[in-house]
C-alpha cells in the first residue's frame, strides 16, 4: 500500500470514528440535579464517560498496531488512544485505552520477526506484529502518519522518527503527556506492579516526572477496584513545579489526585500549630555563597533527616509512653484503690495499635469511669466526698503527661533535658527557633513523625505516593510517608547527579531503600535522556566528569542540534551581552521559552531589571512563586530543577560563579535546555568546563 492510499484509508476511518464519538456525546443527556442518590451515582458515571469522549474527540488515537494472535488468529488492527471507546450501541472497541494490557505491545515492540507477547489477565498472549503506525491528529485531520514497522519490510529495528519529531517541538509553560511515544524502558516502570516502593534513578531529562504521572493514570485504570485518586498523593519540590506539572493528569483524564510539597503537607498535618521559617533563608544560606563539603556533611538538615536522629525521637516517645501508665495507685476515697497493675493491664491489652495520645486519653477516661462506677456501687452519694474524689482524680491524671507535637519535639532540645546525641550547636539553634514557635524545613519530618505517633493520620492512608526529586529527601522524611500507608506502594524518583540540596538529601539510594524490607523494593534506572539534543547532553556529561556517584552518564537519543556555545564577557558589558543574546534568539524566532539562568537570586534580580529596562517582557522566578509563566524568564539555577526551556543562557559560567564543588548545580542548569545552550562567562570559564 502506498503512503498516499494508507493516508486516505486512515483519514476515512478517522472521520467515521469521530462521527461515532460525536453521536455518543450528543446522546448523553443533561446533568442530573436532583436528590436521588442512585441517579446521582449514574450521573457521575455519565459525566466521566462524557469527559473521556471529549478527550477522544480531540485526538481519538495516536497509534495503530496490527496484531495476529498465535496460534490461529487473523491480523487485527488495534487503535490505541488516551481513552478507550466502544462503538455506539456495541461492544466492539473503536479505540483501546493505552493502559489496557494489549496496548503494552505498542510500547514494548521493538521490531523483528520474533513473536511479541503481552501479559493479559488470562496469562501471556503471543503473536506477530504486522504493522506499527503512529499518527498525529489535529482538528479531525491526520497531520502526520509514520509507519515505524511493516512486517516484511523491516530495516533493522523500529525507527524513532516519530519520537524525534515530538522531541524537536518547542515547549510552553507546562509539562505534557507522552502517551504516543512512551519508550519501552519507561513503559516497564509505568506498568510495574503496585505493591512496592519503586525507586527510579533517572538522568536529567529521562522522563522521570512524566513517567511517574503516567504510572498514576495506569494504576487507577488497572486497579480501579482497589485504588482511588483521592487516596493518591504527589510530592514535588515547590509550588511552581506543581503548577508546571499540573496539566499532565487532566490530559490523561485523571483528576482529584492531591499534589503538594512535603512542607505544605506536614504543615497541614500539624494543624498549622507552628509557623514555618521562610525557605528562601535556607536557600540563600546554601546557594548565595560557596559552602564547603564539610559544612554540607555536618549540616543540621543531614543530621535531622537521619535515622540516628529518628532513634533519638523514638527514645523520647518511648519515655513519654513509659510515663503514661501511673506507677502509684489511685485512691479517690479511703479504702478504695486502683492498683497500677490494673491500669497497666488496661493499657497493654485494650488499646491495641492506637496512637499514644489516644491511648493516654482513653486511660484517663477509663480511670474516671472506674471511680464513678465504684462510688455508685458503694452507694457513696455524699456530695462532699464525691467532689473530693473528683479533685483527687484531676490531680492524679494531671500527672499523666500530655504533649502537643511541638512541645514534645521542643523538649528534645531544651536545657538539661536536651538529648545527649544532639550536637550542641544544633540543639541551641533549634531550641531557640522552637521557643518562638517556628520550625525550619528540616524540623518538619520529625514533627510530622511525632504528630503521627501521638495523634495519627487524620485522613485515610494513601493508596499510592509519588515523590519527585527524591534525592533531596532524607530517610526520616521517607519514613514518615511510609507510615501513611498500609502497604508500601510508592514511586520514588530522582537523580543523584542533581542532588544540589546535599545539605538535606541523600548521597546514595541505599539511604532510602534501606527503610523497606528487600522484597518491597523495586529499583529502575533510566539512562536515556529525551529532553536535550546530543550536543547539550554530551556537554553536560563532561561537567560531571569523573564524578559519577555510581550513576551512568546520560545517553542522548539521536537528535542533533546547534553546538553548545560559550563566550567571554567583560564585566562592564555583561548585562548588555545577555540582552543581545536574548534579542538575537527572539529575532530568530525559533524558541518559545527562553531562560537566562543565574547563579544567585541577587544576580537574577540584576539581570531581570536590565532585561525589563531593555524593553523585554521577562519574568523573574523566585522561591515562593506559585507558577511559571513560560516565555522569557530569569531563574536562579537552584530553582530551575525540574523545569525545561527551548533555549538556555547560563548567565555567568565563570570560575568565580561555579567552583569545582558546583558541578551538580551547573549540570542542572545546562540540562534544562532542549534545543539551544549558550554560556557566558566573566573572566575564565569555570574549571568544571575548562578541564
Ligand atoms: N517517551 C517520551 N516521548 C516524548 N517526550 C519525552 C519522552 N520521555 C520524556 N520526554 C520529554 O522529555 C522531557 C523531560 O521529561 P521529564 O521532565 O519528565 O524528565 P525528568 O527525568 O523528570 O527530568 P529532570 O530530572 O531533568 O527534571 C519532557 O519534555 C518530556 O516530555
Amino acid at each position: 500500500m502506498t503512503v498516499q492510499s494508507a493516508y486516505q484509508e486512515e483519514q476515512r476511518r478517522l472521520t467515521e470514528s469521530l462521527r461515532d464519538i460525536s453521536a455518543q456525546l450528543q446522546a448523553i443527556g443533561p446533568r442530573y440535579k436532583g436528590d436521588d442518590f442512585t441517579e446521582q451515582m449514574l450521573d457521575l458515571q455519565q459525566e466521566e464517560r462524557r469527559q473521556r469522549l471529549e478527550i477522544s474527540k480531540k485526538e481519538p488515537y495516536f497509534g495503530r498496531i496490527d496484531f495476529q494472535e498465535l496460534p490461529a488468529g487473523e491480523p487485527k488492527p488495534l487503535y490505541i488512544g488516551k481513552a478507550g471507546v466502544a462503538k455506539q450501541g456495541s461492544n466492539e472497541l473503536l479505540v483501546i485505552d493505552w493502559r489496557a494490557p494489549v496496548a503494552s505491545l505498542f510500547y514494548s515492540f521493538t521490531g523483528g520477526d520474533a513473536p511479541a507477547a503481552y501479559e493479559s489477565p488470562d496469562g501471556e498472549i503471543s503473536g506477530h506484529v504486522h504493522l506499527k503506525r503512529n499518527f498525529m491528529i489535529r482538528q479531525g485531520e491526520i497531520v502526520r502518519l509514520v509507519d515505524s514497522f511493516v512486517r516484511g519490510q523491516e530495516e533493522g529495528s523500529v525507527t524513532d522518527e516519530f519520537l524525534l519529531y515530538r522531541l524537536g517541538e518547542n515547549k510552553d509553560n507546562k509539562l505534557r503527556d507522552i502517551v504516543s511515544t512512551i519508550q519501552g524502558e519507561q513503559d516497564r516502570i509505568i506498568r510495574a506492579e503496585r505493591g512496592k516502593a519503586l525507586f527510579i534513578q533517572g538522568v536529567a531529562g529521562s522522563g522521570k516526572t512524566t513517567v511517574a504521572l503516567h504510572r498514576l493514570a495506569y494504576l487507577l485504570y488497572q486497579y480501579a477496584d482497589r485504588m482511588r485518586a483521592e487516596r493518591m498523593i504527589i510530592f514535588a519540590p515547590n509550588r511552581m513545579f506543581l503548577d508546571y506539572i499540573s496539566g499532565v493528569l487532566p490530559e490523561l483524564g485523571v483528576g482529584d489526585i492531591q499534589q503538594t510539597t512535603f512542607g505544605d503537607w506536614a504543615f497541614e498535618l500539624l494543624e498549622k500549630s507552628v509557623t514555618l521559617q521562610d525557605p528562601s533563608e535556607t536557600m540563600a544560606y546554601w546557594f548565595e555563597q560557596h559552602r564547603t563539603a564539610e559544612e554540607i556533611e555536618h549540616s543540621s538538615g543531614r543530621f535531622k533527616g537521619s535515622l540516628a536522629f529518628k532513634a533519638i525521637v523514638d527514645e523520647k516517645l518511648a519515655d513519654f509512653e513509659k510515663k503514661i501508665v501511673p506507677v502509684v495507685p489511685f485512691v479517690p476515697v479511703d479504702g478504695l484503690e486502683l492498683p497500677p497493675a490494673l491500669m497497666r493491664e488496661w493499657y497493654d491489652t485494650d488499646y491495641g495499635e492506637e496512637t499514644l495520645m489516644n491511648k493516654r486519653d482513653r486511660l484517663v477516661s477509663r480511670i474516671r469511669r472506674w471511680f464513678e462506677s465504684e462510688l455508685k456501687m458503694r452507694k457513696i452519694a455524699d456530695k462532699k466526698i464525691r467532689s473530693k474524689a473528683l479533685a483527687k482524680f484531676n490531680a492524679f491524671t494531671k500527672k499523666i503527661p500530655s504533649y502537643s507535637s511541638v512541645e514534645l519535639y521542643a523538649s528534645l532540645f531544651q536545657g538539661k533535658q536536651a538529648s545527649k546525641g544532639i550536637p550542641k550547636a544544633i540543639a541551641e539553634r533549634t531550641g531557640e527557633r522552637l521557643g518562638k514557635n517556628a520550625a525550619a524545613a528540616e524540623d518538619l519530618a520529625p514533627l510530622a513523625y511525632i504528630q503521627l505517633q501521638l495523634y495519627g493520620l487524620p485522613k485515610q492512608a494513601f493508596d499510592h505516593i509519588v515523590i519527585d526529586e527524591a534525592q533531596d529527601y532524607s530517610p526520616f522524611q521517607l519514613e514518615v510517608l511510609r507510615l501513611c500507608q498500609r502497604t508500601a506502594s510508592m514511586t520514588v524518583l530522582g537523580d543523584l547527579q542533581q542532588g544540589i540540596h546535599a545539605y538535606a538529601g541523600i548521597q546514595s539510594w541505599s539511604e532510602l531503600t534501606s527503610i523497606f524490607v528487600e522484597e518491597q523494593v523495586g529499583f529502575f534506572e533510566l539512562n536515556r535522556s529525551y529532553r536535550s539534543t546530543m550536543e547539550i547532553i554530551e556537554f553536560a556529561n563532561k561537567i560531571l566528569g569523573e564524578m559519577t556517584g555510581g550513576v551512568k552518564p546520560a545517553v542522548p537519543v539521536f537528535r542533533s542540534g546547534d553546538p553548545v556555545e560559550s563566550a567571554e564577557s567583560a564585566r562592564a558589558g555583561w548585562l548588555a551581552d545577555i540582552a543581545s543574546t536574548v534579542r538575537l534568539w527572539r529575532e530568530q524566532g525559533h524558541y518559545e521559552t527562553i531562560s537566562v539562568i543565574g547563579r544567585t537570586a541577587q544576580e537574577c534580580e540584576r539581570i531581570h531589571t536590565h532585561l525589563l529596562d531593555s524593553g523585554f517582557d521577562a519574568s523573574l522566578v523566585q522561591s515562593k512563586q506559585p507558577a511559571y509563566g513560560g516565555g522569557l524568564s530569569v531563574v536562579p539555577v537552584y530553582l530551575s530543577k525540574g523545569l525545561e526551556f527551548d533555549a538556555v543562557l547560563i548567565a555567568d559560567a565563570g570560575e568565580e560563579a561555579y567552583s569545582g564543588l558546583d558541578a551538580k548545580l551547573l549540570y542542572v542548569g545546562c540540562t534544562r535546555a532542549l534545543h539551544k545552550l549558550k554560556l557566558l562567562h566573566i573572566g575564565s570559564l569555570t574549571p568544571l568546563i575548562g578541564k
